[in-house]
């Protein structure tokens, strides 16, 4: 990927009818369904990853995917962005819903889309470019605004994602001179600045200390007041502090999905207690 592309995807972010073998999912009664994932099935190249999955995410909400390595819950978040659009081989199958309107469809504009969906990555991608140019970068991709109102956007996102403080006296200092915790909210900047309503993140911490963890926690927690957010996680305790809703996969399927409390407190299916026990992944 060019570092365009990375640009490109950084910017860019439900439960009828299911399948037979999948479990019934009755939670979130009332809630309103952001993005609502039918049958998606995901492959690379013949290897089926996901295999059938009706998931719905909740506006607003944070909802987290867990599981052990390799169940599919990297798969599943990049197909909302369609991130593997930038791959030859990778195709996914079914429909996911954003807003009622297929994000798989060919027709699809992919700019609009991660306009819409915002992603970050495991570990900090800050452009080669400075703290400013990091943020403005995106807004530049996608709209036409003046240098003063570009000025307040980029002020905008590094306040929300409370980093404002820490940069506003070096803005032209380059990103990738930040600490590993700053230049991660900096990516979070750079994906609110161009005003998405889903947070994509892929285990946003894993590559943090404690410190740089409990601000993106504490972070996410505010950012869920305007947007829906969808967490990959291995930290279990993560997902319980961050997460209204989660949904464990296994071997890419989905196990079970909850109310995060519930799936924690009184998981239905042995697998996912298993799992939040640490007896296996
Ligand atoms: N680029 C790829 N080409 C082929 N197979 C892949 C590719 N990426 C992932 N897979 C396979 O798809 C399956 C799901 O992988 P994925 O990365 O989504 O799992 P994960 O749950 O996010 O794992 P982890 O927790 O280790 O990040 C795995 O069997 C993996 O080997």
């Amino acid at each position: 990927m060019t570092s365009t592309d990375v640009a490109r995807a950084a910017m860019i972010a439900p439960v009828p009818a299911r399948s037979a073998a999948q479990p019934k999912v009755h939670v979130g009664a009332g809630q309103a369904e952001k993005i609502t994932i039918r049958d998606l099935k995901f492959f690379y190249g013949d290897s089926l990853a996901l295999k059938g999955i009706d998931l719905p995410i909740y506006e607003r909400k944070v909802t987290a995917f867990i599981g052990p390595s390799g169940c599919g819950k990297s798969t599943l978040l990049r197909v909302l962005n369609r991130m593997y659009d930038l791959y030859p081989k990778q195709r996914a199958e079914g429909e996911v819903l954003l807003d009622g309107i297929d994000i798989l469809s060919p027709k699809l504009d992919l700019n609009l889309l991660r306009s819409r969906v915002g992603m970050v990555f495991q570990k900090p991608t800050p452009f080669p470019m400075s703290i400013y140019d990091n943020i403005a970068f995106g807004v530049r991709l996608y709209e036409t605004i003046s240098k003063s109102e570009l000025d307040g956007r980029v002020e905008a996102a590094l306040r929300r994602a409370a980093l404002w403080n820490e940069v506003k006296d070096k803005l032209d200092a380059s990103g990738l001179s930040l600490s590993g915790g700053q230049q991660q909210r900096l990516c979070i900047a750079r994906s609110i600045a161009v005003r998405p309503e889903v947070i994509l993140l892929d285990e946003p911490c894993s590559a943090l200390d404690p410190i740089s963890t409990a601000k993106i926690e504490e972070l996410i927690d505010e950012l869920k007041a305007d947007y829906t957010i969808a967490i990959v996680t291995h930290n279990m305790q993560q997902a319980s502090r961050t997460s209204e809703y989660t949904a464990f996969m296994y071997l890419g399927e989905l196990v079970e999905f909850g109310e995060t409390e519930q799936i924690f407190m009184s998981p239905h299916d042995r697998r996912t207690q298993d799992y939040i026990t640490g007896r296996f992944g």
